[in-house]
């Protein structure tokens, strides 16, 4: 892996202020452990908090609207995450394409919206149980990432990483293959190359996500064009998380 692996927690709809006192661990001992890049994506209403623990790791949130500001009543806009400390937003993913009723085009627009105001992006994507048995997984998730992905990225500053995260393997205990998540990230590399160009495209973090433990993390980490993790449950205390950030030091370091 050219770039360092880039392990995320995303928090879901979990936390109050006393779960500070984890990421405020995470925060310590991720200071010790360089090798790898190390963030977190809060609920809204902790990523000033968690913004303010954080001297090593980077804070996103999980969501933003489209519009920079406007009549639109419970929503944030990238502006204002921004603002709260976030320094990336998760896009596009699975519960919020199913539970929001999220199309590719509201996920562009999105990203399109996170890049004006400075963020970076983890663009998600993945394919249902019932779409990987009929056999057309690959098909379905380059054709939902590549009308989810913005126009244009600079590689330079890493301003995107796309997360592959297969619904069925989201909070179930399930995994895929190695050798399915190497052939998906494969084929999501490709997308990515034809539509940024070599260098541009090959820049691009491929996260898997979808019940990464510390238990599987190595063996994950190591598949084919995994540059990283994006982790639902695990991250939620500091020992699981960090379980999986020494599963991909040690892998950087074998
Ligand atoms: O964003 C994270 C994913 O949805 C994975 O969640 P999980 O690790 O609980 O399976």
């Amino acid at each position: 892996m050219a770039l360092r692996p880039y392990v995320v927690g995303n928090w879901k709809m979990n936390g109050t202020r006393a779960m500070l006192a984890e990421a405020r661990a995470i925060d310590r001992s991720a200071q010790r452990l360089m090798k790898v890049e190390v963030a977190l994506a809060p609920p809204y209403t902790l990523i000033h908090a968690v913004h303010r623990e954080a001297e090593q790791i980077g804070v996103g949130a999980q969501d933003c609207h489209p519009s920079a500001d406007g009549a639109f009543t419970g929503d944030i806009s990238a502006a204002m995450v921004a603002d709260a400390g976030a320094k990336f937003v998760i896009l596009g993913h699975s519960e919020r394409r199913e539970g929001h009723g999220e199309t590719d085009a509201l996920v562009r627009a999105k990203a399109e919206a996170a890049l004006a105001a400075g963020l970076k992006l983890i663009v998600c994507c993945g394919e249902s149980e019932q779409v990987r048995d009929e056999g057309r997984a690959e098909r379905f998730v380059t054709a939902q990432l590549e009308a989810s992905l913005p126009d244009e990225i600079d590689a330079a500053d890493e301003r995107l990483s796309v997360a592959y995260e297969p619904i069925w393997a989201i909070g179930t205990g399930r995994t895929p293959t190695v050798a399915d998540i190497g052939a998906m990230h494969r084929a999501i590399r490709d997308l990515l190359v034809s539509r940024y160009g070599q260098d541009q495209g090959s820049a691009v973090r491929i996260l898997y996500g979808g019940s990464v433990k510390p238990e599987n993390a190595r063996e994950l980490l190591a598949a084919d064009e995994v540059g990283g993790a994006l982790v639902g449950g695990a991250s939620l205390t500091a020992e699981s998380f960090l379980g999986i950030v020494v599963a991909a030091v040690d892998l950087q370091d074998a």
